[in-house]
C-alpha cells in the first residue's frame, strides 16, 4: 500500500537529493552499500542494548537511502539488472539486522523469551514473503499480489513503534508497549501476506501449467 501511495511523494520529494548526489559522482551502488551499512550500524548498536530513540533515528536516516539509489539509477539512465540484485539483497540484511537487533534485545537485558521469539517470527517471515515474490518471479509467474504488508509497512509500524518506545527514556510514561503491540501485528500480519502470496502462486502457477504456456520445470532445481 506505502508502496503504491507513498512511492511517488517520496520521488519528489527525493529527487533534488539524488541529483545533488549525481552531480557529486556518487554511484547508486554507493547509497545502497552505505545506506545498508547504517541501518546495520544502528540497528546492532543501539537495539540490543534497548537504546531505541537513538537507533531508530540512525536507521531512520539511512533507511531512505532504498529510495535514493533506485531514484539516482532512473535519472542518470543506469538502472541495472546487477543494481535490482544488490538493492534487493542488501534490504534482506538491513531488515535481519533491524529484527535482529530487538530480537537480541528480547534475549538479554529486556528478558522476555515470548518477544524475542516474536521479533525472530517478524524477520523469518519477513525474509521470506520477499523471497516468495522473488522466487514465483524466477520461475516465469506474474506475482500478481502484494499482500497486506510489504517490506515498506513493516519497516514503517516497527520503526515508528520503536521511536516512540524509545521515548521512555526520556521519562514518557508507559509508552514502551508500542513496540511489542507493533511486533505482534508485523508478525500477524506477515504469516497474512504469505498466505496471500503463497495462494496466489499457486493459482498462477496451475494457471500457467494448464495452458501450457509455462515450463513446468524451469528452475525447479534452483534455490
Ligand atoms: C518522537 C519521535 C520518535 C522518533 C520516531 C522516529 C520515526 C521514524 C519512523 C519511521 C521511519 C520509517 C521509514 C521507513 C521508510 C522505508 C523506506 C523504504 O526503505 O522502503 C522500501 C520500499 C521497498 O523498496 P524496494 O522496491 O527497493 O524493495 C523491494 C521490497 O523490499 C520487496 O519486499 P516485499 O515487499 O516483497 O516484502 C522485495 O521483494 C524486493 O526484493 C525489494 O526490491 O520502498 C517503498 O515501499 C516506497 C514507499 C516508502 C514509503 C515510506 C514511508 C515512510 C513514511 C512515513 C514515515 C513517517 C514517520 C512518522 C513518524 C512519526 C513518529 C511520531
Ligand atoms: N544500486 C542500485 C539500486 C537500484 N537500482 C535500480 O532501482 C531499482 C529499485 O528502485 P528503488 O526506488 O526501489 O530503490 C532496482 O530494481 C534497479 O533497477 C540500480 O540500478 N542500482
Ligand atoms: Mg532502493
Ligand atoms: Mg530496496
Amino acid at each position: 500500500m506505502l508502496n503504491k501511495y507513498a512511492r511517488a511523494f517520496f520521488t519528489r520529494v527525493l529527487t533534488p537529493f539524488a541529483a545533488f548526489l549525481l552531480r557529486r559522482g556518487v554511484s547508486p551502488d554507493a547509497v545502497t552499500l552505505i545506506g545498508t551499512a547504517g541501518v546495520v550500524a544502528g540497528a546492532l548498536v543501539f537495539f540490543p542494548r534497548g537504546e531505541f530513540f537513538w537507533g531508530t533515528i540512525v536507521i531512520t536516516l539511512f533507511v531512505f537511502s532504498d529510495l535514493v539509489d533506485g531514484n539516482m539509477a532512473r535519472q542518470a539512465g543506469i538502472s541495472s539488472r546487477w543494481g535490482a540484485f544488490l538493492d534487493s539483497t542488501l534490504d534482506r540484511v538491513a531488515d535481519s539486522a533491524i529484527f535482529g537487533g530487538l530480537a537480541l534485545w528480547y534475549a538479554g537485558k529486556g528478558d522476555d523469551n515470548i518477544l524475542c521469539a516474536v521479533a525472530i517470527f517478524c524477520l523469518a517471515s519477513g525474509q521470506v514473503v520477499s523471497y516468495t515474490k522473488a522466487r514465483g518471479e524466477a520461475i516465469g509467474l506474474p506475482v500478481a499480489v502484494n499482500g497486506l504488508i510489504e517490506r515498506a509497512e513493516r519497516l514503517v509500524i516497527s520503526l515508528v513503534a520503536a521511536g516512540l518506545s524509545g521515548l521512555a527514556a526520556f521519562g514518557v510514561p508507559g509508552i514502551e508497549i508500542l513496540l511489542p503491540i507493533a511486533l505482534w501485528i508485523v508478525a500477524v500480519g506477515s504469516a497474512v501476506t504469505l498466505g496471500q502470496r503463497v495462494v496466489t502462486v499457486r493459482r498462477e502457477s496451475a494457471e500457467a501449467d494448464a495452458a501450457g504456456s509455462g515450463d513446468r520445470h524451469s528452475g525447479a532445481g534452483a534455490t
